[in-house]
């Protein structure tokens, strides 16, 4: 079993409900989107065994993998994420909403971009919900998407750069509409990975 990988870091989480934990980034190659904000490169990337993944992570004090990439749910199977699992490993996933998620996955990231309707049927729950937003986006009820313990709005940011007004307008959606938090990218604002 190989998996196609574009870079392996550890860092913290720097985005939604899990925010600061020390976590093992897998970025996956391939994505079915292509959305015109994206702050990653993920089209390039090496074949890995599973066993070569887990040697590469095995240097970090961590117990927790984040997939993501790229669409990580193209790639990622139940036999790869039962791998890791069976090696302790806590295992969360970033996906876009578009595709199945692995059943052993113990936190799913939900990051609709489109069509935020057809998600329910892919995905009836998850643990949070976390949308992209640029100034002038309509925030729907959040009835429309998946069950989710937390829901955030996140301010499209120019590359590595924070963007004041999707912020702004964020802070003013979030008071109008309180069953929604704010997540900022704080990787992007402490200068790390
Ligand atoms: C690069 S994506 C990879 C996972 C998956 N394809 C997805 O979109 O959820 C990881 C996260 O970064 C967010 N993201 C990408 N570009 C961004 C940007 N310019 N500003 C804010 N968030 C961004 C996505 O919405 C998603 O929540
Ligand atoms: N620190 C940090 N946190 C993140 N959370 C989601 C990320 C991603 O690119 O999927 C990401 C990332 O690239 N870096
Ligand atoms: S779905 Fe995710 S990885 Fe794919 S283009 Fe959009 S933000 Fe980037
Ligand atoms: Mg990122």
């Amino acid at each position: 079993m190989k998996l196609n990988v574009n870079e392996i870091f550890y860092s913290l989480q720097g985005e939604g409900g899990r925010v600061g934990e020390p976590s093992i980034f897998i970025r996956l190659t391939q994505c079915n989107l292509t959305c015109s904000f994206c702050d990653t490169d993920f089209a390039e990337g090496d074949d890995m065994t599973l066993d070569e993944i887990a040697e590469a992570i095995a240097v970090y004090p961590c117990k927790w993998i984040i997939w993501t990439g790229g669409e990580p749910t193209i790639q990622l199977k139940d036999e790869h994420v039962a791998f890791f699992r069976d090696k302790g490993y806590k295992q969360a996933i970033e996906t876009n909403g578009t595709r199945r998620v692995p059943s052993l996955i113990d936190y799913i990231t939900c990051s609709p971009k489109m069509k935020y309707e057809d998600i329910r049927k892919k995905i009836p729950v998850v643990n949070e919900i976390r949308i992209p937003i640029e100034r002038g986006n309509i925030l729907p009820d959040v009835s429309v998407f998946p069950k989710a313990d937390k829901y955030f709005v996140s301010p499209i940011f120019d590359g590595d750069k924070i963007n004041p007004d999707n912020v702004s307008y964020c802070v003013d959606l979030v008071k109008e509409n309180p069953q929604w938090s704010l997540s900022l990218q704080v990787h992007k604002l402490i200068h790390i990975e």
